[in-house]
């Protein structure tokens, strides 16, 4: 057998950790250096050479798209199927976890995933429910308190609350919230992996059963590991399993969410033969952009070292583009892509990562009035869009009565006359019979316990979701969702909302029969109904796989979400005290640190060309802010940078370049952004943004005295100042 390929190609050191006997590893090393690539070589090494079988790997990676990367990849290499491994995110495995074995874990067979939307409206119902205020008692705030301490692998009754009133009360609110979700069958994100983990040390028959079948256990991105995910992993491979995990303590940026570097220390101490690889060398990006990279986070302290060198060429420097505001600063990106593009260069190898998705708004506005295509990651998902999850709660509530958080969506959408009272008296009498807000309203039906009119829209709902249920129990998949949207009413409350906000969203209904036309069962799921199986994908896969994969589209996505991947050109908007690092982190030292390794991510993931923005002025939720640069451009080397202070000029129509457009750009009698100009009424100010062009520009202006405006340029007789 030729294996020869699975080294080839590999450096020493990462040869040593593919092509080892079979062992336990800690793969340290920075970031581009080809961690990912070794997990992927290891796993096929261990099929193919060691003839390991695929029932005994098990790899965890940090979101799908890379799994499904992971998993096309492993393929290619084995040149064929990779069918009995798993492969996939913690929330992924637990849920596959707790679906083959739902009895043990104490779970309906048709339980849900509760997203955290949903989990959010669960919480401030209950919050109401249990005579508090929501102002004092932000239901953000109990999600948080909720997931952060099952992410400990704590339950209610495992809290310390000290007598400490506020602590008390979020316990009781926790304990509510469980309850709840135990009775309609939902388990949050957090949940799927607290009730894996319990799983395990409940049942050792199980557990035992688990560990004679994963002897290989591989992990990506460790650094991003949260306790339960640690211990999830450390009780499944006890002492006899071969644990490999690739990480990178600079890139630790979940810490916010609980996850914990320290466990790099923990598994070296936990599993005291493990092999130690370092890996030193960079492939992906430019001597450059690694210097700068480098230089920014040698300013955190506590570090467990690494050195990165490439033996790459130095390629163009890094340019930081002062703009003038947020608008200024989109324009430039989008000029600069066109280059990109006549150079003849693709869209898809080029990304705006940005720190929050608040950001992307503008970048899209920009992107639409340009006409270039744009994709991006993790904003309002196909699967979160608001039809879409209307459509979702009727198939969740066909599949399961109990499904509280379904009942609530849909109860009256398209509205039914069933109004607000009525539902809370529905409410109060589930809490009261410790049943389903549906039991609830069945009962209520027949008990005549509801006013008339009430009572018929109630009943009207309850014998839908029957017939439904019903007559579609033998259709296949596409046509319970065509049927159940159209039969509800909900497909045509939409078509009835004018303009291209319900053309949208009828087209997304009818991309989500597609979807299930597309849908196929894995092949370990066959037990499961059909139904569950996609309901589950959507929750877990909310849009990382999006419709129009194929376009050429720039992408736009969260420092966060670029995580493990890289791009030919990377632009980082919004790079500015304030912002990156964000308002909160300024002070404590250690959110600043966790902000600086965010940086060291964004940074990384360029392989050519990396473009840094920020702006003097932004508006951001809706408030005008007055930035410094971020201090991490400071910390970038001066001689790596090309500054770039182009400010993109507005043209000022004349009688003559309404009709040569295009001839006229701004010289010194228009404006331009930052320009100060007089108004006869108003008096003077500063040009602050502008839309359109030609003859339809408006500017804005924000006037000394009377505050903003915004003026068609060829009316307001403005005159430039200075
Ligand atoms: N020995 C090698 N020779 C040539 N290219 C390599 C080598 N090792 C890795 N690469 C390439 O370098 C790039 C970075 O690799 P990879 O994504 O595996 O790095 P990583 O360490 O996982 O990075 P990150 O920390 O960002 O996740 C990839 O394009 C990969 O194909
Ligand atoms: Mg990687």
């Amino acid at each position: 057998m030729d294996v020869s390929e699975l080294l080839d190609g590999l450096n020493d050191a990462q040869r040593e950790a593919v092509g080892s006997p079979p062992c336990s590893q800690l793969i340290l090393a920075g970031a581009g250096s080809g961690k990912t690539r070794v997990l992927v070589h290891r796993i096929a090494w261990l099929l193919r050479v060691e003839q390991v079988s695929p029932f005994s790997v098990l790899a965890v990676t940090f979101t799908n798209k890379a799994a499904a990367e992971m998993r096309g990849r492993t393929e290619q290499l084995l040149r064929g199927q990779s069918n009995g491994m798993w492969i996939g995110t913690f929330h992924s495995l637990a849920h596959r976890l707790l679906r083959a074995h739902h009895q043990e874990a104490g779970l309906p067979q048709a339980f849900q995933i509760l997203d955290s939307d949903d989990q959010i409206r669960l919480i401030r119902r209950l919050i109401k429910a249990m005579g508090l205020d929501e102002k004092k008692w932000p239901a953000k705030q109990g999600a948080w308190f909720i997931n952060g301490n099952k992410d400990e692998g704590l339950r209610p009754q495992n809290i310390d609350h000290y007598d400490d009133p506020t602590t008390k009360t979020w316990l009781q609110i926790y304990e509510a919230y469980q309850q709840a979700c135990d009775r309609a069958g939902l388990v949050d994100f957090a949940e799927l992996l607290l009730r894996a983990h319990e799983l395990w040390l409940k049942n050792a028959t199980l557990l035992r059963h688990y560990r004679d079948r994963f002897r290989h256990i591989l992990v990506d991105e460790f650094q991003d590991t949260n306790s339960i995910q640690y211990a999830w992993i450390r009780i499944l491979a006890g002492d006899t399993s071969h644990v490999t995990i690739v990480g990178d303590d600079d890139q630790s940026i979940y810490g916010w969410r609980g996850a914990k570097v320290e466990n790099i220390q923990k598994f070296l101490d936990e599993f005291p033969g493990a092999k130690m690889i370092r890996l030193e060398q960079n492939y992906r990006s430019t001597a450059t952009i690694l210097k700068a990279a480098n230089a920014v986070i040698e300013n955190n302290t506590g570090r467990l070292g690494k050195e990165l060198w490439t033996d790459g060429s130095d390629g163009e420097p890094i340019s930081v583009y002062e703009a003038y505001n947020e608008l200024d600063e989109a324009n430039y990106i989008v000029n600069q892509l066109q280059q990109w593009q006549q150079q003849g260069n693709a869209l898809v190898d080029a990304a705006i990562l940005y720190r929050s998705n608040a950001q992307s708004r503008v970048l899209e506005g920009a992107f639409i009035n340009s006409g270039m295509k744009y994709r991006i990651y993790g904003g309002v998902r196909f699967f979160e869009r608001q039809e879409i999850k209307d459509a979702m709660s009727y198939l969740r509530l066909i599949s399961n009565r109990r499904d509280d958080a379904a009942f609530e969506r849909i109860v009256n959408t398209p509205t039914r006359g069933i109004g607000e009272t009525s539902l809370e008296k529905v409410r109060l009498n589930a809490r009261e019979q410790g049943c389903s807000m549906w039991q609830s309203a069945v009962m209520m039906v027949e008990q005549k316990l509801l006013t008339g009119r009430a009572s018929s829209s109630v009943a009207k709902f309850v014998d839908l979701i029957d017939f439904l249920s019903d007559e579609l129990a033998e259709k296949a998949l596409y046509e319970k969702v065509d049927v159940s949207m159209r039969h509800s009413g909900l497909l045509a409350m939409y078509q009835a909302e004018k303009g291209e906000k319900g053309q949208t969203r009828v087209e997304n209904l009818e991309e989500l029969v597609s979807a299930a036309k597309d849908f196929v069962l894995d092949e370990d799921e066959q037990d499961m109904s059909e139904l569950d199986s996609f309901l589950s994908h959507a929750a877990l896969e909310a849009g990382e796989s999006q419709a129009d994969e194929f376009d050429d589209a720039v992408q736009l996505m969260t420092m966060h979400a670029a995580k493990g991947l890289e791009f030919p050109l990377v632009f980082v908007p919004g790079v500015e005290e304030g912002m990156f690092p964000s308002m909160q982190s300024g002070e404590d030292p250690e959110r600043l640190e966790e902000e600086r390794r965010l940086c060291y991510v964004a940074m990384t993931r360029a392989m050519k060309k990396l473009v840094i923005c920020h702006a003097e002025t932004r508006r951001l939720y809706g408030k005008e802010s007055y930035n410094r640069p971020s201090r991490f451009i400071r910390e970038i080397p001066a001689d790596l940078i090309e500054n770039v202070k182009l400010k993109t000029t507005v043209q000022k129509p004349t009688m003559q370049n309404r009709f040569h457009q295009e001839s006229e750009r701004f010289d010194a009698s228009g404006f331009h952004l930052g320009q100060r100009v007089n108004h006869t009424k108003f008096g003077d100010g500063t040009v602050t943004n502008y839309e359109g062009s030609g003859a339809q520009t408006r500017i804005q202006v924000h006037f000394d005295d009377v505050g903003s405006k915004w003026l068609v340029v060829t009316y307001a007789r403005l005159t430039a100042l200075g």
